[in-house]
């Protein structure tokens, strides 16, 4: 990434013999090139400070883009490179002759540190800065948590490195973080820089030698820094890490603050957390390069341009699908079936894409949506006839849905791509009725759907692979994770959530109460347990899909048992809850009570308590103490089982996909890598030794009956994850 030039004085700067150092390229490889990258760098340094024709340094990165940091790889490798970086920072402080970083691009992690290091830092107007060591559960190690609030003061390094967001150039400039930002070639405005530095003091301008600056307050302010710290990261290490290591660059001198920086470094790089969230830095990036069992891939399907969108529905999952193709900046129609719902639907959009222009104003960019050509509302179906993709929101109901593809079958033009955003139907029977099924493809958005980063992508057996390539292409520009999977009921989000949730309601059966249960979740990471999401979700969903299913409501045969079907446990609680008229926030009542109908605020509710007392008593139902562990270990390791059966049936192509979509879709706590992660974390033998337990104990749930698939991975020897699927046909003889 980086690179050094020396400047001789009076001489023409193209002239300029030049150093090159490379300090990390933006596609390491993995054989710790780091290694060779930072001795290149010091080697440079050490040449320009010797070599007397040579008056001043800039660094630069390569093909216009400064440093990504260290290789986070890196990290995971015996000889772990990077660790060197601190030392070549304070090298080029100490120079005598002026360095001038020009930061083109990006300039992240220990790329940033470089820069601080340098006397002077000039960025481009399109540059990027910041770090972001802590989402991949460390901290800035290079010096960086002593040099920043030096340089921009503790408020704005503590948001800096304790979020890891990425700052604009002119963001960086108004904190003082770069002294210039130009619209030109920065390199060239760096040499400049430094051809007016030569033979000025630079003794002010060394970061390690300055004061942290003083705050009025500063101990009330770190004391409130930190409640608000540890709130943000609801388990997470590294935000409180990085906290402790600027809070010691204002107690101590600048030599021992880089020691605790260290000390806090090695903690963190020692840390299961950092390797789960580096783990899911790689996973969110290996499921762009998809794959399906037919052999189509990334490699060889091209996406098509969409020009121009449509979404049919405007609830709330279709109001929030609009809102995100305005903010990716693809015109969209958006259509309802009559002009009450539209003007309905149309107030609701407008408020979202306002507040979401609002947001978008505080960081400096615009959002235009007023603009008829940008977004259009109709309730004729007839605009639909030059659009290139349809994306279906209605209500989950397979008659209507099969209503409607067929209709935009006849209507759309014979290339448009017809999406539907089911959470859980079958995305071939939906196709069957329209004349092209290889255009046909589930868009599984996640609620609030302009939030939420998760956009579960379900190909049909007739799916053509530019399909799957569009819908994926489609997601990155929303600025979403597209996860390719296959078509099963409720996909691999929902599908492995069932088993979960499923879970979650015995237990209430056999004592718990949902807040106990919620609790336990919440402290594992969840953002929340099930039975709140429940509440929020809405329990009137999931009751009308097992009424479709014949599971509860006037199908159901009579003389059903209360508590069984098929053979299997069933329990009815959230069935009675549901005709009660219990369907949670919505009502103001659901597992919890709420202050009022659309309430956010989930209160205990005592009447829960004794209808489950009273539940269990019609049931016969010994109440028994259950424990944390059990509630943990019955509600992850069924919703991992699941996992490991969906694999086995190759409706995901890895374990990656399954956590990607568990981190972005279902609040899984990222530092615990998401679920097939923490399996391998766990120990597959011991996930297999508690299902056979609590199978044993429950024999009439079959979600409990450990899978054939991680069975086999333990009787392989419990394999490391990456290599679980090429287990998958071969042959064990221990089986
Ligand atoms: C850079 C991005 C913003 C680019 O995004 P974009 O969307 O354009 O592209 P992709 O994300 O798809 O990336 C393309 C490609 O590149 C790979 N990649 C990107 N960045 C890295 C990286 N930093 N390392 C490895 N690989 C990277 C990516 O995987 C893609 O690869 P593919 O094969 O899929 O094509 C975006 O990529 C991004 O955000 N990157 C991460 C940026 C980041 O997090 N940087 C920080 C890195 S950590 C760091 O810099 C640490 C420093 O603070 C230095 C630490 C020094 C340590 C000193 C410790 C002293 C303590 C001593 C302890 C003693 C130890 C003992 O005792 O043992």
């Amino acid at each position: 990434m980086s690179w050094g030039r020396h400047i001789a004085p009076g001489q023409d700067n193209r002239k300029l013999p030049e150093v090159q150092v490379v300090i990390s390229p933006l596609h390491p490889t993995r054989n710790s090139p780091c290694l060779a990258v930072l001795q290149a760098l010091e080697d440079g340094l050490k040449r320009a400070d010797a070599d007397p024709s040579v008056k001043a340094v800039t660094i630069c990165g390569e093909n216009g883009k400064f440093s990504a940091g260290a290789d986070i790889r890196g990290f995971s490798s015996p000889n772990k490179q990077g660790l060197g970086l601190g030392p070549i920072v304070s090298l080029i402080e100490r120079s005598e002759k002026p360095v001038v970083a020009a930061i083109e691009g990006i300039a992240l992690g220990g790329g940033l540190e470089v820069t601080l290091g340098c006397h002077y830092r000039i960025a481009h107007v399109q540059a990027r800065m910041g770090l972001p060591e802590v989402t991949i559960g460390l901290l800035p190690g290079a010096e960086g948590t002593q040099r920043l609030p030096r340089l921009i003061g503790v408020p704005a390094a503590l948001d800096i490195i304790t979020t890891g967001r990425h700052i604009s150039a002119s963001e960086a400039l108004k904190l003082g973080l770069v002294d210039e930002v130009v619209e030109e070639n920065t390199v060239e405005a760096a040499i400049r820089l430094a051809n007016r530095l030569i033979g000025q003091p630079l003794g002010h301008r060394r970061l390690s030698l300055k004061p942290v600056p003083k705050l009025p307050n500063m101990e009330a302010f770190l004391t409130e820094a930190l409640v608000k710290v540890k709130k943000r990261a609801q388990g997470c290490l590294a935000p409180e890490l990085c906290f402790q290591a600027i809070k010691a660059a204002t107690e101590q001198p600048f030599a021992d603050g880089v020691r605790k920086e260290r000390e806090l470094f090695n903690i963190l790089l020692t840390s299961g957390q950092a390797k789960a969230l580096q783990y899911a830095f790689f996973a969110e990036r290996a499921v762009e390069k998809w794959t399906t069992p037919s052999g189509a891939s990334w490699k060889t399907a091209s996406p098509q341009p969409i020009r121009k969108a449509a979404v049919i529905g405007l609830g709330t999952m279709g109001r929030g699908i609009v809102t995100s193709l305005v903010k990716a900046k693809i015109p969209v129609v958006a259509l309802e079936q009559d002009l009450e719902y539209l003007n309905t639907g149309r107030k609701a959009v407008m408020l979202l894409l306002e507040r979401e222009a609002m947001k978008m104003e505080q960081g400096g960019q615009t959002l235009d949506f007023n603009n008829p050509a940008r977004l259009q509302f109709a309730v004729d179906f007839d605009v639909l006839r030059d659009v290139d993709l349809v994306i279906e929101a209605v209500f989950e109901n397979m008659a209507l849905k099969k209503e409607i593809f067929n209709k935009l079958s006849r209507i759309c033009k014979p290339e448009a791509f017809l999406c539907t955003n089911t959470s859980a139907l079958n995305i071939d029977e939906i196709a069957s009725v329209t004349s092209r099924p290889q255009q046909v493809i589930g868009t599984h958005f996640f609620s609030p759907a302009h939030v939420m980063r998760l956009l579960e992508i379900i190909y049909g057996r007739h799916t053509s692979p530019t399909t799957i390539a569009t819908a994926m292409q489609l997601a990155k520009v929303m600025k979403k994770v597209g996860v390719v999977v296959g078509n099963c009921f409720g996909f691999v989000g929902n599908r492995m959530m069932f088993p979960y949730v499923q879970q979650a309601v015995f237990l209430l059966e056999e004592g718990s109460r949902p807040e106990d249960v919620d609790q336990v979740l919440e402290d594992f990471g969840f953002k929340i347990g099930p039975f709140r999401m429940s509440d929020l979700a809405g329990l009137d969903v999931g009751w009308r899909s097992r009424k479709d299913q014949g599971l509860t409501g006037p199908t159901l045969a009579p003389g059903t048992s209360a508590r069984q079907r098929h053979g299997y446990r069933y329990s009815p609680l959230p069935d009675l809850l549901c005709e009660k008229g219990r369907f949670g926030q919505k009502t103001g009542k659901g597992w919890y009570q709420y202050e009022k109908a659309g309430g956010r605020t989930a209160k205990p509710d005592p009447w829960i308590h004794s209808f489950l007392s009273e539940y269990r008593d019609t049931h016969q139902i010994k109440t028994r103490f259950i424990d944390q562990e059990e509630i943990l270990e019955r509600c992850l390791f069924t919703l991992i089982n699941e996992g490991f059966d969906i694999l086995a049936e190759g409706i995901a192509s890895g374990p990656e996909h399954l956590d990607v979509v568990y981190i972005n879709g279902y609040g899984w706590p990222k530092h615990r890598g998401g679920p097939m992660f923490y399996a391998s974390t766990v120990g597959l033998p011991n996930i297999l030794a508690k299902l056979q337990k609590y199978s044993e104990i429950h024999p009439d749930v079959p979600q409990l009956r450990p899978s054939a698939f991680l069975k086999k991975l333990v009787a392989m020897g419990n394999p490391p994850l990456n290599d679980w699927m090429s287990y998958l046909h071969r042959q064990s003889n221990k089986l």
